[in-house]
């Protein structure tokens, strides 16, 4: 893609992107196209929030990779003064800023032979700006407004992306072999606070578990607003045992909160591993007539989804013995 006089090429190329590795990659070609240098590297804190890394774009960049140290002083410094250069070994090296709202979040590193013309540079400071800000509305279009819990629709995807990475094989994800868990957690007797404390305390209430959701997982787990005052998370753990502890130790965390006015409050949940390919709607199902479950031995619990089956399983036993 050329970077033509104008821009409206790539603006429009990067504002209509809807995926992050195709806005990323909308990104690279649109630097590309500035024509005045061939290696760069652009480093982004996609998530906007001090103190989170900055990822390396460009992941096939020919220049040679920087520490998060290193990236971190540079973006201090293209903070202080805008745009840095340096020279170094008979390269010049530019160092443009990453804007989003007033903040520097990134920087885009760019090795040429020649000093690049202020036109250049400019543009590539506007590219970086419109990315970073169509990036931050792809974010906000993955959130529940209310609690800012990822929503349904991303729900939908990263189940998917998780299935098919049970299919191909990939049944662990990390060095501590830990695998995928889908669970699915429900307030308890919900209507009652609506009913007896109205709805603004009723919106406070999913938004106040909502942050103990996100308090009491990882920051590699995925936790939904499913719906309602119904939640979705997707985890990792070592075994069942240990998706167990890790949701009683959420279930107990409610369980002992104080929610203003309210009191105290309850949870349910249903959980079961992703070990291969399913349907999203399956998976849900499945976790659902766990959570169900749960309810219906009185609330406040967990239940995984296998111990339905060993009962379904006793059940067909059982009617079979009677033949
Ligand atoms: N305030 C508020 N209420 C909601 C929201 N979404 C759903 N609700 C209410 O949540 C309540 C859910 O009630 P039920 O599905 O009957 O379940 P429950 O009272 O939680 O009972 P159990 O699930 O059986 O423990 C309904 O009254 C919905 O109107 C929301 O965003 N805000």
């Amino acid at each position: 893609m050329q970077a033509n006089p104008c821009g409206h090429e790539w603006v429009v190329t990067i504002t209509q992107q809807e995926e992050e590795p195709e806005l990323d990659q909308a990104l690279v070609d649109a630097v590309a196209g500035l024509g005045e240098f061939s290696r760069f590297a652009i480093y982004v804190n996609k998530f906007f929030k001090p103190g989170l890394p900055a990822q390396l774009i460009n992941k096939d960049t020919v220049i040679e990779k920087l520490s998060e140290h290193e990236v971190n002083e540079l973006i201090d410094k293209v903070s202080r003064n805008k745009i840095r250069i340096s020279h170094n070994y008979g390269c010049i090296y530019t160092y443009v800023p990453v804007y989003y709202t007033g903040n520097v979040v990134g920087v885009l590193v760019i090795e040429s032979n020649q000093e690049l013309t202020e036109r250049c540079s400019m543009l590539a400071i506007y590219m970086l700006n419109i990315y970073a800000n169509q990036l931050a509305l792809l974010h906000k279009s993955r959130l529940d407004p209310l609690t800012e819990l990822l929503n349904r629709q991303t729900f939908d995807k990263k189940v998917i992306d998780i299935a098919a990475q049970a299919a191909h094989g990939v049944t662990h994800s990390d060095v501590n072999h830990r695998h995928w868990y889908l669970a699915m957690i429900d307030i308890d007797h919900f209507k009652r606070v609506n009913d007896n404390y109205g709805h603004v305390i009723g919106d406070e209430v999913i938004l106040l578990v909502a942050q103990l959701l996100k308090n009491n997982f990882r920051f590699e787990d995925y936790v939904f607003r499913y719906g309602g005052e119904e939640f979705a998370i997707l985890f990792q753990a070592t075994d069942e045992c240990d998706a167990r502890n890790v949701l009683n130790r959420f279930r107990a965390c409610v369980a002992e909160y104080p929610f203003p006015q309210v009191g105290s409050l309850t949870v349910s949940c249903g959980f079961l591993p992703i070990c291969e390919f399913e349907m999203v709607a399956s998976l849900v199902q499945k976790a659902d007539n766990a959570l169900y479950h749960s309810k219906n031995m009185g609330r406040n619990r967990i239940t995984a989804y296998c111990e339905l089956d060993i009962q379904d399983n006793k059940h067909n036993d059982d009617s079979i013995e009677l033949f």
